[in-house]
């Protein structure tokens, strides 16, 4: 069989949310729940650059501005550690991608259709506030005002039209991330219960 047919078995996951919205954290109890593979394409592409190779360098500067790395660059690693855990895993996360449409149609033609969009929704100012505080511990270049501003914006230009673009086939699932990290949770945990 081929890797990319195991993957074909498993459930994937778009999880789609602003700058600062819960991502991260809600994915996090996913996996302690459901055993789910989680494929941030952020810390994908920061493990890169902590590597020091010469591509981490040139995605770096991209991302220190808060602007959105070329397309193949992030699919190829998101579509690597896909393939490196095909055999184990019975479900992908895969957080912060697509950032754009053309991204989903990509992943689409490459890897496979989601079953599921997570749609994390929290206000620009909450997500503003929670970045702020993120930044002062997380040493990420892209969490100061000025960077978070960009980062906002570009989200309602470019990703917010992948929530539209989903919702017309029906897999797109609200959660509204202004509660407490464990409601949440609870409304996430109910999207993936009913996909079964
Ligand atoms: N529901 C929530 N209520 C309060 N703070 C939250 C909530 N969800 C996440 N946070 C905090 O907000 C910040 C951003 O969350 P994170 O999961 O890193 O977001 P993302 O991956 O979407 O950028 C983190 O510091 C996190 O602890
Ligand atoms: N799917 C994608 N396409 C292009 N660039 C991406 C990307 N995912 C991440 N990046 C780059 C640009 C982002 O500003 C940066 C950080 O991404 P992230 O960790 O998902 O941040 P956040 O969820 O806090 O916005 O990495
Ligand atoms: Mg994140």
């Amino acid at each position: 069989m081929f890797l990319l047919d195991k993957i074909k078995d498993a459930k994937i996951i778009f999880v789609v949310g602003g700058p600062g919205s819960g991502k991260g954290t809600q994915c996090e109890k996913v996996v302690a729940k459901y055993g789910y593979t989680h494929l941030s394409s952020g810390d994908l592409l920061r493990a890169e650059v902590a590597s020091g190779s010469e591509r981490g360098k040139t995605l770096q500067a991209i991302m220190q501005k808060g602007e959105l790395v070329p397309l193949d660059t992030v699919l190829d690693m998101i579509k690597d550690a896909m393939i490196a855990k095909a055999d184990v895993s019975k479900g992908f996360l895969i957080d912060g991608y697509p950032r754009e449409v053309k991204q989903g149609e990509e992943f689409e033609k490459k890897i496979g259709a989601p079953s599921l969009l997570l749609y994390i929704d929290a206000k620009p100012e909450t997500m503003v506030k929670r970045l702020v505080k993120r930044g002062e511990t997380s040493g990420r270049a892209d969490d100061n005002e000025e960077t978070i501003k960009k980062r906002l914006d570009l989200y309602y230009k470019a990703t917010e039209p992948v929530i539209a673009f989903y919702s017309g086939r029906g897999i797109v699932r609200k959660i509204d991330s202004e509660l407490p990290v464990d409601e949440v949770f609870t409304h996430v945990a109910k999207a993936i219960d009913d996909l079964k």
